[in-house]
């Protein structure tokens, strides 16, 4: 058993492949892939917080590089992770728009795609007290819903499986999550 699994999803499901949280800003991609990793005991990387950890706040580079360099940093901290042979069996959390990148599409075949998804209410709050997005900075419940539905036929096309996260509590999801990969799991081994 990995160091730090929880000993009821260490029976039921380990990960032999990376597993990617896409959706929408604020649906929960870095808490709730956080919370998977720490429960399978694998490690956790969030695109966004490698970039932040070597270039500093997100709002600065939109402000200084503008948003082309930002998606060109965001496609680097995702290769470095999925562009292997066999990458390793890591949680890694997307920015909302990182799947717009046609190498990172590529990529995301060698992983698990877990698209989140949620309802407008669900992120209302949220994305109206936090100011660290740039693009929701002017009329942020309006740009997040044409976002989300501009994006969203990209997010569903590259799924492995849709969670709608409205409504229940992180455990919960992550509990719901693993019945899923379990099942995806079931399905491809079935299907080799
Ligand atoms: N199921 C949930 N219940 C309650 N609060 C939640 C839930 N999921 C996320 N949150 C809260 O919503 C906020 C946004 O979550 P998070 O940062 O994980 O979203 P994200 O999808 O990673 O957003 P981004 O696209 O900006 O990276 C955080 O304050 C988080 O604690
Ligand atoms: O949806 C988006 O385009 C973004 C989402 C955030 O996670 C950050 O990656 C950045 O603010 C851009
Ligand atoms: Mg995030």
């Amino acid at each position: 058993m990995a160091a730090g699994k929880e000993p009821g999803a260490a029976q039921r499901f380990t990960p032999h492949r990376p597993i990617v949280m896409i959706g929408p800003m604020a649906v929960g991609k870095s808490v709730i892939g956080a919370e998977l990793a720490r429960v399978l005991g694998v490690e956790f990387i969030d695109s966004d917080h490698k970039i932040v950890a070597k270039h500093g706040p997100i709002p600065r580079i939109f402000d200084a590089r503008g948003e082309h360099h930002f998606r060109q940093l965001e496609a680097r901290a995702i290769a470095d992770v999925l562009d292997s042979q066999q990458p390793k069996p890591v949680v890694l959390s997307l920015g909302g728009g990182a799947v717009l990148d046609s190498g990172t599409q590529q990529l995301l075949a060698r992983a698990t795609v877990v698209f989140l998804n949620a309802d407008v209410e669900t992120v209302r709050e949220r994305i109206l007290r936090n100011t660290g997005r740039p693009l929701l900075a002017t009329d942020p419940v309006a740009t997040w819903q044409r976002l989300a539905g501009v994006r969203g036929p990209v997010y569903a096309r590259l799924a492995n499986i849709t969670l709608d996260v409205s409504n229940s509590n992180v455990p919960q999801l992550v509990a719901r999550l693993i019945d899923l990969l379990e099942a995806e799991s079931r399905k491809e081994n079935s299907a080799q």
